[in-house]
């Protein structure tokens, strides 16, 4: 499906208007407003620790923002997991979450079972109904394979697969429960460059097939090659939103990649204070300017490191990422 401008222009998807989260004293998302349109492919990027994942655990109910509101196709979206997914909003994580030791096939079955209606006693009577749904779910399972290329590796443990495998396998498996929006966090960490450049060409192969997505990236050439509209999140508050074109060129991001503070930033005046203090006393420390991009890369290997490896380096096949945690799942 091609999407024209008038439909990008009409038809939100997504509408979370001030939403606002806070642990304690600290706020980690501060009144943030974004909208995703039917049709489109929307980039949220910001430094480390700018409340990318925090907003999007507020969009599915893995947190119950401490103000605003999350509305999908215009109806407000109860903060419980689950209760998202069947409204329609599905999601991978940061660190892989797959069933290690169940099998492709299985693991995208199980992101079926928002959509199977047969319960417990047809489950366990196994009549005429139960297996028509089974069929249908194992038939729509093997679509979603051959979708994303896997359908060879149906029976394999997804433990085995190599990493961007097991990534694109977690999509497939989000996009069982047939979502209109899907959130991806960091799709594209670890990736060597062949994976990421696939994973481009199958979040468009996505997004004509009429879901819209809401994507984290760390991969600046990533977001801005993908996206029609990039939002940047700063310490929590969004910077600035628009084309990768306006962007990239607005001098903000670029600081707040870059760690030098602009006039009025949050954060400025505290960095600014910090670093008088330290010229004062003649002490010679670090300023923010001496240290760029430590908590911002701007390249895909950097953001693989900074983001990937802590939790994804030590257990998957290959060295690279984690097969989940058994027992999670969405
Ligand atoms: N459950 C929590 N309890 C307390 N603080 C939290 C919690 N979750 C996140 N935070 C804090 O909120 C802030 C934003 O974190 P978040 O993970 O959302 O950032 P991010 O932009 O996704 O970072 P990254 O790019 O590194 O993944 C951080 O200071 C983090 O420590």
């Amino acid at each position: 499906m091609t999407t024209t401008t008038t439909d990008i222009a009409t038809s939100p998807v997504l509408e979370a208007s001030g939403v606002t989260m806070k642990f304690g004293g600290l706020t980690a998302v501060q009144n943030v407003d974004l909208n995703v349109n039917a049709g489109e492919i929307v980039g949220l990027i910001g430094p480390n620790g700018a409340g990318k994942t925090t907003f999007f655990n507020c969009l599915t109910g893995l947190y119950v923002p401490t103000e605003g509101k999350v509305s999908y196709k215009g109806t407000v979206l109860p903060a419980k997991p689950h209760l998202v997914t069947m409204a329609g909003v599905a999601r991978t994580f940061q660190n892989i979450r797959l069933f290690a030791n169940m099998t492709v096939l299985e693991n995208v079955l199980v992101g079926r079972h928002t959509r199977t209606k047969e319960g417990l006693w047809s489950a366990l009577l196994r009549g005429p109904g139960f297996k028509r749904a089974e069929a249908a779910s194992h038939e729509r399972a093997m679509e979603l394979l051959t979708f994303i290329g896997l359908e060879h590796k149906a029976d394999h443990l997804a433990r085995n697969l190599p990493y961007g495998e097991q990534r694109k396998l977690e999509i497939a498996r989000a996009m069982a429960s047939d979502p209109g929006l899907l959130l991806l966090d960091e799709p594209t960490a670890g990736m060597n460059p062949q994976e990421t450049r696939a994973a481009e060409e199958l979040i468009f192969a996505i997004r004509d097939q009429g879901i819209a997505v809401l994507v984290i990236e760390h991969d600046m050439r990533f977001i801005f090659n993908l996206c029609d509209r990039v939002a940047c999140l700063v310490q929590g508050e969004k910077l600035v939103e628009g084309t990768p074109e306006v962007v990239q060129g607005d001098e903000r991001v670029v600081a707040a990649y870059l760690g030098t503070p602009f006039e009025g930033a949050p954060g400025a005046e505290e960095v600014a204070e910090v670093e008088a203090a330290e010229a004062h006393s003649g002490g010679g420390g670090a300023t923010r300017t001496d240290e760029p991009a430590a908590s911002a890369p701007t390249t895909r290997t950097d953001a693989a490191d900074a983001a990937g490896t802590s939790e994804s380096a030590s257990d998957a096949p290959g060295g690279k990422g984690t097969t989940s945690q058994e027992g999670e799942t969405q």
